[in-house]
């Protein structure tokens, strides 16, 4: 058997049967390929009948992914000519799927993989990829303490950094030969994958306290050493590490945590939509988070930071937010609280006299004492949000707020096809997953995705293109509020978020409002005369380089 040419190793270089036959014979390919020369389109046209000869998503997840490792121009133009529909395959939900199943179907690797139990490699480690200093835009790194809502996944989690990646790439044009996965290999509390013969990642507990942080506090210096412009993208940590390493380096690194920041952000979209139709300001919200994690808390912040700025004074807009957590509704008198819910707890003489069950004061009696104006849910709880739920909602105000954001599907708080009908068409309603437009009382109510997929790839643009420092909160408000303002949320039934289909234009906004906003906060080093080609200029197409006049470069076979 001959050996096989370097290059059809090479997903990034390799275009399988779309090389010219001058390409073929300059690489070396004479004869290694039949005697069709493909268009990129009759390639990715076989490609998409080829995926749709599969029946589960999961399989299809298999299908692209190894499409993905063959050839990343092919898999991009396929995924972004069927972005809606793809999206759920390549990212979440399915993701989840394939997560869980990692180890036991390892096919191979396209990550970093950094071990606690080796921290003097980290440095080696990126090094291997022979990349220089101004190659790489970004980074996305998870510990997969919290992988979606599906909990500790250990090394399985790498798929999340790369799915997230796929999404810059697909969504907002990130040149996918410019960024890095990471799996941060701290161990797994995950039992059954700690006993399972087939788990290919360290086989101990976490490793927690200083030989975490240490690890943490290499991988940052060592990625900003290496590559001084990249954006480090923090994704699924626990939420105690999440916010603790965002506060100690947002200030001295280019760091983005998408749970917290890229959720809170998205969620805020939502919610300057729903208030378009409420008419009211922030100032006037009553805020319930369900679920008082990393990306609930994350939520509360920027939303109070909101109401602060539409004229509450901070003690107002902490009064205006209530967590509920799994030992009930939050007050300052519980033992042990994290110190991201304390910032929210509820003074404990203010609800002496509510109905507790089991000693807690649950949602549903939380909801009609306080009337909240926006209930939202990451708590992973799936079907939390009951019918006496979204009932006390509406008895409370006219147009709640219903944001049911747990991913993935098994642990949705309630799907839009129940709170529908339950609250008479009267909820504002989004979710993390993708969901069918519902049918209620002959009217179609489109269900907007307030998933952080729709704006942290432009939120990445932005930030890229004006070479921002540091991702600055006004930066988020600008991408947050440059989601909002590409639909009209005001008819019956319109959605609240933009349709995932028009996810690249939408990022492209995204970007520059982001860039814009970097330049106005002072952290941009880049600020070029034209923003608008800039951020166009910026994405990458997947077309091969050759038709924009490059050809391949010279390789051995
Ligand atoms: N839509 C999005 O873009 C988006 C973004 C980030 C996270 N999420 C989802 O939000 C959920 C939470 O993610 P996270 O990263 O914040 O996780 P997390 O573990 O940090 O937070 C979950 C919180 O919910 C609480 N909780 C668990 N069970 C509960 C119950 N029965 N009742 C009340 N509270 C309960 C936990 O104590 C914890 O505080 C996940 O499902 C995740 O997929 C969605
Ligand atoms: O990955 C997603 O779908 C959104 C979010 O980052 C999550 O953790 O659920
Ligand atoms: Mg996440």
């Amino acid at each position: 058997m001959t050996a096989r040419p370097k290059v059809f190793a090479d997903p990034l270089r390799n275009r399988g049967t779309a090389f010219t036959l001058e390409e073929r014979a300059k690489l070396g390919l004479t004869g290694r390929l039949p005697a069709a020369v493909e268009t990129l389109d009759e390639q990715a046209a076989r490609s998409y009948a080829q995926l749709e000869g599969y029946e589960t998503d999961l399989e299809k997840y298999v299908f692209l992914d190894s499409l993905h490792d063959r050839n990343e121009v092919l898999y991009f133009k396929v995924l972004g000519d069927h972005l809606a529909e793809l999206l759920p395959v390549v990212y979440d939900p399915t993701v989840g799927e394939a997560i869980k199943q990692w180890s036991k179907d390892y096919r191979h690797s396209r990550a970093v993989y950094l071990s606690i139990d080796r921290p003097e490699d980290v440095r080696a480690s990126f090094e291997t990829l022979g990349l220089g200093p101004d190659d790489v835009d970004l980074i996305v790194v998870s510990d997969a303490q919290e992988i979606l809502g599906i909990g500790d996944w250990g090394v399985n989690g790498t798929d999340i950094s790369i799915g997230k990646l796929a999404v810059y790439t697909a969504a907002a044009g990130i040149d996918p030969s410019r960024v890095i996965a990471v799996n941060l290999d701290v161990g797994t509390d995950n039992e059954m994958l700690l006993n399972s013969p087939t788990y290919l990642g360290n086989r101990h507990a976490r490793v927690t306290g200083q030989r975490y942080d240490d690890l943490i506090a290499t991988y940052l210096s060592t990625a900003t050493d290496l590559f001084p412009h990249a954006l480090l993208h923090f994704e699924d940590f626990g939420p105690s590490n999440a916010r603790r390493i965002l506060d100690e380096y947002r200030d001295k690194y280019r760091i983005f945590n998408d749970d917290m920041q890229g959720t809170g952000a998205i969620v805020m979209s939502s919610v300057i939509s729903g208030l378009k139709i409420t008419k009211q300001t922030f100032a006037e919200q009553r805020l319930l988070v369900y679920g008082a994690g990393t990306a609930g808390t994350g939520m509360a912040d920027q939303i109070s930071a909101a109401m602060i700025r539409s004229g509450a004074s901070p003690e107002e807009a902490k009064a205006r937010v209530w967590l509920v957590d799994i030992n009930g509704l939050v007050t300052d008198d519980m033992d042990g609280l994290p110190n991201y819910q304390q910032a929210y707890a509820r003074p404990a003489a203010e609800v002496a006299d509510w109905k507790r069950e089991g000693g807690k004061i649950d949602l549903l009696t939380t909801i009609q004492q306080v009337k909240p104006t926006i209930l939202i849910g990451t708590s992973t709880d799936h079907n939390a949000f009951t019918e006496a739920v979204v009932e006390a909602m509406c008895a409370g105000v006219e147009r709640p707020i219903i944001l049911p954001l747990s991913n993935p599907t098994e642990r949705i708080e309630a799907m839009p096809a129940d709170i529908i009908p339950q609250s008479k068409g009267k909820a504002l309603v989004a979710t993390g997953i993708p969901v069918e437009p519902v049918e209620y009382d002959g009217v179609s109510y489109t269900i907007g995705q307030a998933n952080n997929a729709l704006l942290y790839p432009g939120l990445g643009l932005g930030t890229i293109v004006s070479g921002a420092r540091h991702v600055t909160d006004g930066m988020l408000l600008a991408a947050a509020e440059a989601v909002a303002s590409q639909v009209d949320p005001t008819p019956l039934g319109a959605s609240l978020l933009p349709d995932v289909e028009n996810l690249r234009a939408s990022s492209a906004t995204v970007a520059l409002a982001v860039a814009k906003a970097s330049a106005a906060d002072g952290v941009a080093t880049k600020t070029p005369d034209n923003l608008v080609q800039a951020v166009e200029d910026a994405m990458w197409q997947a077309v091969y380089p050759s038709a924009m006049g490059d050809g391949p470069a010279d390789d051995a076979p």
